[in-house]
């Protein structure tokens, strides 16, 4: 835990941070890769804008979509304590979680959240991998049509992140389609959580945070807010005293930051960089989805056990690999119980 001085000195220097804008519908993609590549270099936020995804028969406005999941959520959270409760948390992480059950032990306060996952096909082998497993869901005549909200918006997202994929692989000099495969954005695991602080305010000097410092542990993360400002940055966690950058939601636009899944990729040179959200005495409310992208062939279940490990392009004789190769069911469940322990765990205390 820092000391009252450090962390008084960290909130001080607060400003805005002006990030890098995908535009999905460039056509020049390696224009695009360019300016990714500075940004995840940089610091790992950007914003992407233009998502709506356009076919030839329809159109699909993930606005509209995102507008839905918002009013969805509010009204979720909206019931009687003892309703949420129906819906509480199991041990997959799927569910409710009350503001109670984090204060303290993540110096999170005043926030409660609903967790909901990837689930296996029926008759799917994957079934049964833990990262797999069903989803909870509130009562649907209490709330009739949230379960369909939150699944379109989970299956459209994961199109989105497809989308930057392509730009992200040209940007680590792979093809473009080098994430796009059967054996891994076909099939990945994603979280997705959606998120109510419930107006306390933050209070540096006794570690009281909307959502503490951390590191998001996947791949990608594509968060939407309410537009209520909360969010901070920290390019750099080792500067005394930190400086924290608010990252302002922008209509129409996502946030999406690199996770630590893709830094241990690309060997340190794209960055998973620390964030928290301060609170600000205002109902705030937001959704994430985290890309976990794992390497899962199509129905092989033992791809649980697929590796993390460096990139091709991003070594060198000069440039050896930085962090040991990982199994990413190894990875996941260390970070998962990193997360749900005593303390949040620190960027530093990462597994190597
Ligand atoms: O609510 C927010 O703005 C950010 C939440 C976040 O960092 C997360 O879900 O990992
Ligand atoms: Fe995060």
């Amino acid at each position: 835990m820092e000391n009252k001085t450090q962390q008084e000195a960290s909130t001080i220097k607060v400003s805005f941070l002006p990030l890098t804008c995908l535009d999905l519908a460039n056509f020049d993609l390696l224009q695009s890769a360019v300016s990714l590549k500075q940004a995840c270099m940089d610091c790992g936020f950007f914003y992407v804008i233009n998502h709506d995804i356009s076919g030839f028969f329809f159109i699909c406005s993930i606005e509209e979509l995102k507008e839905e999941v918002f009013e969805q959520s509010k009204k979720f959270f909206d019931l009687p304590l003892e309703d949420k409760m129906k819906a509480l948390r199991n041990e997959t992480h799927r569910g409710y979680s009350p503001a109670l059950e984090q204060n303290q032990i993540h110096g999170d306060y005043n926030k409660e959240s609903f967790f909901m996952g990837t689930e296996g096909l029926k008759d799917d082998p994957l079934k049964a991998k833990p990262f797999y497993r069903p989803n909870i869901w509130p009562d649907s005549d209490v709330l009739p049509g949230w379960r369909m909200t939150m699944e379109n918006y989970h299956q459209e997202l994961l199109r989105v992140c497809k989308a930057i994929a392509r730009i992200l692989a040209l940007a680590l000099d792979l093809d473009a389609d080098y994430f796009n495969t059967s054996e891994m954005l076909e099939n990945p695991i994603a979280y997705m959580r959606l998120l109510h602080y419930e107006g306390g305010m933050s209070d540096s000097s006794r570690g009281i945070y909307g959502c503490g410092a951390h590191t998001d542990h996947g791949m990608m993360t594509l968060l939407a807010t309410d537009g209520v400002m909360g969010l901070q940055i920290c390019k750099d966690k080792d500067m005394k005293p930190q400086k924290w950058e608010y990252v302002p939601s922008i209509d129409g636009a996502y946030i999406v930051n690199l996770g630590d899944v893709l830094e241990r990729w690309s060997n340190g040179l794209f960055k998973s960089t620390m964030h928290r959200v301060l609170a600000n005495g205002q109902d705030r409310y937001s959704a994430s989805i985290k890309f976990m992208l794992t390497f899962i062939p199509f129905f092989l279940s033992p791809s649980h056990d697929c590796l993390i490990e460096c990139l091709p392009t991003c070594q060198s004789e000069n440039n050896l690999p930085k962090y040991p190769a990982i199994t990413c069911s190894a990875y996941l469940t260390q970070r998962y119980k990193e997360s749900h322990r005593e303390t949040r765990a620190s960027p530093e205390n990462r597994p190597k």
